[in-house]
């Protein structure tokens, strides 16, 4: 069990970390959350022992890392994929790891199989992709077969195989009863991935709880309804309706409304007074990302502004209108919901640049 008590950490003027108290408990992914700068990775930094706390301590089975015995069989992190000495090779790396920790070289060749690595193992790891460096990382976190293992965003650069790989391993480092902590900025694969979730923004706790329990209490779940299309002006008449029992109503881009506020059977029974037919009245879970983004809208430090491209483009020029995003808490009451995810390709590794070592 990973435990943080009043942790802070305050670099001059900076409060990165403040006050932080939390328990990471063995035999679950637990999620960490926060935005950009919030102070993930210093708390990180600080539960390995590479940041010291300004004030209040964390501890690994009840001892400061530096003070756990043998401490790279007992914690295996990954924190920067990058920390990696590009001449070697992904073998020699993990070879100099396990040599200081009088782990086994067998052991080296295992933790390659485990993240797929194998084929590429003598290859210097300066040719390896953003994926590939990750997988590195990720072996060298597993070489000492540790109960505690931390990962700072181990799916960053992985294709989708890869993100489900890391989904699985996670899951299954957790059901043989390890204490699994892992920062993400993917919500979706969070959702999938985690069962606890501590949030943080601004170094400060938000949450720590379930993420049931976290979806439930900072996004309501809404309501589809559709009415027939036959019949013109029961929308807007349902819509009335509903709005008057105390409902938020927004239409949705395909004629159905969605409906917060009211219980189903009250908007059964709404429609019913109201003499309009229903199609469809469906309930509808908010995501994590909802709840997340609702949670931390106050937290976050960087946040972007319009690029109005003054004086780049001719009157009139300009683009298509992008795509419009509903700020939370604007003219939404209680709810937010964030437009549809673009689709993002990651780059396939490319192995024919990774050049191999001399076999000296
Ligand atoms: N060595 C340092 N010196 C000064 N300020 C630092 C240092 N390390 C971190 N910070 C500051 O502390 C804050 C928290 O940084 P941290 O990297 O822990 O955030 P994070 O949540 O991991 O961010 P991200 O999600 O972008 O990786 C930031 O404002 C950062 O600029």
């Amino acid at each position: 069990m990973i435990e943080a008590t009043g942790l802070t950490k305050r670099y001059g003027a900076k409060t990165a970390v403040h006050d932080l108290s939390f328990q990471v408990r063995p035999g679950t992914v637990t999620g960490f959350l926060g935005p950009n700068g919030s102070g993930k990775s210093t708390t990180m930094r600080m539960i390995v022992g590479l940041d010291e706390p300004t004030s209040g301590h964390v501890t690994i089975g009840g001892l400061p890392y530096r003070r756990v015995p043998n401490a790279p069989r007992q914690v295996g992190a990954l924190l920067d994929a990058k920390a990696v000495h590009g001449g070697r090779s992904a073998r020699n790396h993990l070879l100099c790891l396990a040599q200081l920790s009088g782990i086994p070289a067998r052991r080296v060749d295992e933790v390659l199989g485990v993240v797929g690595l194998q084929d590429v193992a003598r290859h210097r790891s300066k040719g390896f992709s953003l994926g590939m460096g990750q997988r590195l990382g990720i072996a060298a976190a597993l070489l000492g077969d540790p109960q505690v293992l931390l990962f700072d965003e181990p799916v960053n650069g992985l294709d989708p195989e890869g993100i489900l790989w890391v989904r699985t391993l996670m899951k299954s480092l957790a059901a043989e009863g390890r204490t699994v902590f892992v920062s993400s900025h993917l919500m979706s694969e969070m959702a999938l991935t985690a069962e606890h979730l501590i949030v943080i923004g601004r170094g400060r706790l938000m949450a720590d709880m379930s993420v049931r329990e976290f979806i439930a209490a900072n996004a309501a779940g809404f309501a589809r309804v559709r009415v027939p299309d036959t019949e013109p002006g029961s929308r807007e008449k349902l819509a009335a309706a509903l709005a008057e029992e105390g409902g938020q109503v927004l239409p949705e881009p395909d004629g159905a409304l969605r409906v917060a506020g009211l219980p189903l059977p009250r908007i059964s029974d709404v429609a019913h007074t109201a003499g309009v037919r229903l199609w469809e009245l469906s309930p509808h879970q908010a995501s994590l990302e909802e709840a997340y983004m609702r949670l931390t809208q106050g937290a976050v430090d960087y946040r972007s502004t319009d690029d109005r491209r003054a004086g780049l483009h001719e009157e009139g020029a300009q683009g298509p209108e992008p795509f419009p995003v509903p700020q939370p808490g604007a003219d939404q009451p209680g709810w937010y919901a964030p437009p549809p995810p673009r689709q993002e390709r990651p780059a396939a590794p490319d192995l024919s640049k990774s050049d191999t070592e001399d076999p000296r």
